[in-house]
């Protein structure tokens, strides 16, 4: 057995321990998160794959169809490389980002993932701590298994944070408008309207595993309207509209809501374009494929993220392009940015925290990617996030070179 595999041993052992009390439970993922020597994003999730039964373990992780898009997100990265500047004086990096009348302590924000309380049993309410102690904006699904009004509770209790609710349109649209109105009066700062799963993709997992969410989880911000009945199983296509549109339904969700609107799940420089032209007055788009969850054989995000930069920034040089996909390393949101992002968001690393440790886990991802983005910024002579440019990368071209953009 290597050293890696003891520590998550001796984790395993006291996890198991800490199932039994609940009060020391807390203290137990601190210690453990001490004890055990994870470093990066890779040995969380190599540390959460032992934690969970292999349904919820595959519904956090997989992609859909072949999980093309999820690995293309992925390796994505490495077809561009940094061009490091030298004796630049990095002695005072600064990280700082504002956006939605907040500063976040670097460009980076919790992406919304469904039904947190799989991963541990103080879900979204952990990773609200966890994001309010780090300074980092939290994107909360409509799927969530928390209300949204006890999500953000649990982060105030530590300080003022934003919180963005991720909406779904359901085919009874006062239920939309009930869920919209109650974000909008708990003090939530935006909504993220998701565009790219007018039908749920083709999770094979999922369908394997007869994926259900587990019967003593509910999914609170909406089953008192709906009927619990429907959900248990998650049944998304009955209950979420697929017609929902750029004329219709965008200016339908202006009329409740003085919130900004962010899209998420863009992909092309044509729906951005057409996003920035809205009446309904939207700020911001996600540029997003869902983390691979939806069409497979989609463009990877990094891919799909010049020509969406270039369509925002010709029109409205104020208009938010944020970035979600694949986002492992510190060195991946340096590449993002270079390549135009304002901002970038994660899903599945928040998740592998949270499986190891609740609120620590979570803490200690964010931790290691601002650590390990401040290091790059470092190390590649940027000492402000104005500093990091496209002429900081290098792109695989033909033949195996790399060329400077
Ligand atoms: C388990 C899981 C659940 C998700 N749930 C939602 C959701 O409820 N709403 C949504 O818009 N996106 C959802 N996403 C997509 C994320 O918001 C995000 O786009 C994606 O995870 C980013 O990719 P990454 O996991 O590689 O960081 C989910 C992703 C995962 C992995
Ligand atoms: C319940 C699902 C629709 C949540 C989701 O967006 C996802 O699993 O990717």
């Amino acid at each position: 057995m290597d050293k890696p595999d003891k520590m998550f041993l001796i984790y395993y052992v006291l996890h198991f321990l800490a199932s039994f009390s609940n009060s020391i439970n807390n203290f137990i993922s601190w210690f453990a998160m001490a004890l055990t020597d994870i470093l990066c994003i890779h040995d969380l999730e190599k540390a959460a794959q032992g934690m969970l039964s292999q349904p919820i373990l595959d519904y956090f992780n997989d992609g859909s169809g072949d999980g093309v898009a999820l690995m293309e997100n992925i390796s994505a990265f490495e077809k561009y490389k940094i061009r490091p500047r030298i004796l630049r004086n990095v002695s005072n990096i600064e990280t700082k980002k504002r956006a939605l009348g907040s500063t976040m302590s670097f460009p980076l924000a919790i992406a919304p993932t469904a039904m947190q309380c799989m991963a541990h049993e103080e879900g979204e309410k952990a990773t609200a701590r966890a994001a309010a102690r780090a300074n980092v904006f939290m994107g909360v699904s409509t799927f969530a298994t928390t209300t949204l009004e006890d999500i953000k509770q649990s982060g105030d209790c530590l300080c003022d944070n934003v919180y963005m609710l991720q909406l779904y349109i359901f085919k009874d649209r006062h239920t939309t408008e009930i869920l919209v109105k109650r974000a909008e009066s708990a003090g939530y700062k935006a909504i993220l309207l998701t565009c790219d799963t007018p039908r749920l993709g083709n999770r094979h997992s999922m369908i394997r595993n007869n994926f259900r969410l587990p019967s003593h989880l509910q999914l609170p911000n909406f089953d008192q309207y709906i009927g619990k009945e429907k959900l248990g199983d998650v049944k998304y296509p009955n209950t979420t509209d697929d017609n929902i549109t750029w004329d219709e339904t965008l200016l339908w969700l202006r009329s409740l809501t003085k919130m900004e609107i962010w899209l998420k799940g863009i992909s092309t420089a044509e729906d951005v374009e057409l996003a920035v032209q809205s009446s309904a007055n939207i700020t911001g788009v996600i540029v997003s494929n869902h983390g691979g969850r939806q069409l497979d054989s989609a463009l990877s995000t990094l891919d799909s993220l010049s020509e969406c930069v270039k369509a925002a920034k010709s029109k409205d040089k104020s208009f938010q392009v944020w970035f979600d996909g694949g986002i492992r390393k510190g060195c991946d949101i340096f590449k993002a940015l270079a390549l135009g992002a304002d901002g970038v968001m994660i899903g599945r690393a928040v998740l592998w925290g949270l499986t190891m440790g609740g609120e620590e886990g979570v803490f200690k991802a964010l931790s290691i990617l601002k650590a390990e983005f401040e290091l790059t910024m470092a190390l590649s002579g940027c000492r402000t996030l104005s500093d990091i440019k496209s002429s900081n990368l290098a792109r695989k071209a033909e033949g195996g070179f790399f060329t400077r953009l």
